[in-house]
This record gives C-alpha cells, structure tokens and sequence, in this order.
C-alpha cells in the first residue's frame, strides 16, 4: 500500500488524529521522518489527543453553558472575594471526583454565571458530561417531563452526568413538585455526582426560600455537605470593559 492509500484509509477509519500526524510527517523530507518505533508512538498519541480534544469540544456543545467563559478570564482577588489558590483548586476538578458541591453566592453581575460557566469549561475540557441549566429552564423541563410522563428518563438522564450547573437559584417561585424533584436529584446526587448551584441568595437563606422545613432539611444537609463555598463580591461586572 503507497503512503497515500495509508492516509485515505486511516480517515477512512475515522483516525483523524493519526491521519493529520502521518500526513505531517509525509511532508518532511525522508531522513526527518520517523523510524518505525517512533513513529508509532507519534501517531498513537496524536490520535489519543485529538480524541480527547474532539470529546471536549462534543461535551462543551452539549452542555449549553450559557457564556463562553475561560478558566483565565476569571477575574481572582480580596476586592471579589476569590483568591486564585481556591480557583485554582476547582480547576484541578477534585471536586467532581469526589462528588463535592459548589455553591457561588454574590450580588447581580459579580460574575456567579461566568464562574460557573468557566468551571463548566473546565469540567469539559477534562472528560467530563456537563449540564448547564438556569432554574427556570429546570423548573419547565421537570412540568414537561411529568406532563408527558418522561419524569423518570429525566432523572435518570440528569443522574448519569457527572456534572450539572444549576444557574440562577432561587429567583422563582418553586412548586411542590419541584421542590421534591430538586431533593431527588440532589439523593441521586449525593456523594455520587457533583453540582455547581449560582445564587444571588445567601446558602444561609435556602432554608426560608424553599418554605417547607422537612424538605428544605433534607435538601440543604446533602447539598452543603462538604461543599465549597464561594461568595463573591463587588460591583456588577454587566457592561464593564474587562
Ligand atoms: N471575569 C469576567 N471576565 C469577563 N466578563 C465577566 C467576568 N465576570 C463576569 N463577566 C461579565 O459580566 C456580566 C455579568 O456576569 P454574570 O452573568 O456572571 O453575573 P451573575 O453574578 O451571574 O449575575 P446575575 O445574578 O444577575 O445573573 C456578564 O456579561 C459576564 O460575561
């Protein structure tokens, strides 16, 4: 088989990452090329890397982060009340291994979404689904759901993703039903998968919001359990040339 038939098999084969690595080297004149051995491994970690780098960008598709926020864009200091040591510690994504909470607290505009949109980032590029929903979003998705009686897949769709970003908590007036849905999936959740959840409300003030002490026990003591907590401060952030 001639080089070329090499290359045109190997995206047949859909190795697109050994494909572009071989064809690079086709490039270079024959004493720069790669001896057997070497250039095995060369191809095997191209296409290993280009896997992980087509997964990232499938899973950052799929989770529907709602601002195309950048681990480096976040803005870390006293006046906000983020240090870049406790950045850095979510980026390292312990937390999703072991399944801890994050819960961001701060006024309008200092910047929870985009926190939470870059650590969603983050979570992607490291190989892991995400789910970036707004509240209201989770609250229509659930009457839905139990409308067409797919309440169940829902759950057990929501339970299989190792992370998922609850935004804007805590704005709307929740139903009964969601309020039980939410503590569903928070005991799915619990020492199993992690959750991200921004709020313009104190963690302090959950209990009152959600109005109903049985459920609101049993929801906060799986959500606050060994989370991180993060509340930041300063001025709204919205229309600031950053
Ligand atoms: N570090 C940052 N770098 C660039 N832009 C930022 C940063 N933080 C926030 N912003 C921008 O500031 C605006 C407000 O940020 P964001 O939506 O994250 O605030 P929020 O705390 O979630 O506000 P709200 O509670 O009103 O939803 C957005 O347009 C966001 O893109």
């Amino acid at each position: 088989m001639n080089n070329e038939a090499t290359l045109q098999q190997l995206k047949e084969l859909k190795l697109r990452g050994m494909a572009a690595a071989y064809a690079g080297q086709l490039e270079l004149p024959v004493d720069r090329q790669l001896e057997a051995h070497e250039l095995m491994a060369h191809l095997t970690q191209s296409e290993a890397l280009n896997r992980k780098s087509e997964r990232a960008a499938t899973y950052l598709r799929m989770a529907g982060l709602r601002l195309p926020a950048q681990p480096e864009s976040v803005i870390c200091s006293q006046e906000r009340n983020l240090s870049k040591q406790q950045l850095a510690t979510l980026l390292e994504g312990t937390y999703i291994r072991q399944a801890q909470p994050v819960l961001i607290s701060g006024p309008a505009g200092a910047g929870k979404s985009h926190l939470a949109c870059a650590l969603g980032y983050q979570a992607c590029s490291q190989g892991y689904k995400t789910l970036y929903m707004n509240m209201n979003k989770l609250i229509e998705k659930i009457t839905m759901a139990k409308l067409e009686g797919t309440y169940l897949n829902l759950l057990a769709k929501m339970e299989r993703i190792p992370l998922i970003i609850l935004d804007d908590f805590g704005l709307q007036v929740m139903p009964t039903e969601v309020k039980l849905a939410l503590l569903q999936i928070m005991e799915d959740r619990y020492e199993r998968k992690s959750i991200i959840v921004a709020s313009q409300m104190p963690v302090g003030s959950y209990h009152d919001y959600l109005n109903d002490p049985a459920v609101a026990d049993a929801f906060l003591d799986r959500l606050t359990a060994n989370a991180h907590r993060i509340e930041l401060k300063g001025d709204s952030l919205r229309g600031k040339k950053l």
